[in-house]
């Protein structure tokens, strides 16, 4: 794995984001990294994030898919780019379109393993497919289509 997580490599003004940014005291403050080809997170659910007792709110769950599909998407690039994580000028994406589904369960208890897979990348867009598992378990994949940061949101 790198030493440094994705999100620690966004700039100062865009890491304030709900679900990763490490300047947002409230929010989920996930830290992707790379191992070796595909990227990985990991997450302690708290008991505010139950949907009924003892299992996970969904909306937690899309919420870290949404963070490490945007975050994966942002190391692709550079990596695709031959540049170091966080080099200038950034490299910075927003989620066109994420999809989840929720093949079973997710207990609230153990620690949520993320792991992604790059399926695309272009200029302006990457792909990236992802399972959540808890307890060696996959119980949600996603996808996220990542674009780079329109002009309206820089
Ligand atoms: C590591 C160091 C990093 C350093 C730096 C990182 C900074 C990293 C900041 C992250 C910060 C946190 C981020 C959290 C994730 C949010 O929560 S972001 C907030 C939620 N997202 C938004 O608000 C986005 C709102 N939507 C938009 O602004 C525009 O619709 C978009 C997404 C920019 C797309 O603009 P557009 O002009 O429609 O794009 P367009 O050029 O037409 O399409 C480009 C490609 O995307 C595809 N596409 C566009 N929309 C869609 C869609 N809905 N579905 C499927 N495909 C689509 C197109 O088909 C096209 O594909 P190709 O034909 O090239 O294959």
């Amino acid at each position: 794995m790198t030493e440094i997580a994705f999100q620690d490599a966004y700039p100062e003004d865009l890491s304030h984001c709900y679900g990763c940014g490490r300047h947002n005291p409230q929010g989920h403050q996930l830290k992707s990294f790379w191992d070796g080809e595909e990227t990985v997170a990991e997450f302690q659910p708290e008991p505010q994030h139950t949907a009924v007792p003892g299992f996970v709110y969904g909306g937690l769950i899309a919420s870290l898919i949404d963070c490490h599909g945007t975050g994966s998407a942002s190391a692709a690039a550079y990596r695709a780019e031959g540049r170091a994580l966080g080099s200038e000028p950034p490299l910075r994406f927003v989620t066109a379109s994420l999809h989840v589904d929720f093949l079973r369960p997710t207990p609230l208890g153990p620690v949520l393993k993320l792991r992604g897979t790059i399926e695309e990348v272009k200029e302006r867009k990457v792909v990236v497919a992802m399972t959540v598992s808890a307890n060696d378990q996959v119980c949600a994949t996603g996808r996220v289509v990542a674009v780079r940061l329109p002009a309206a949101m820089a």
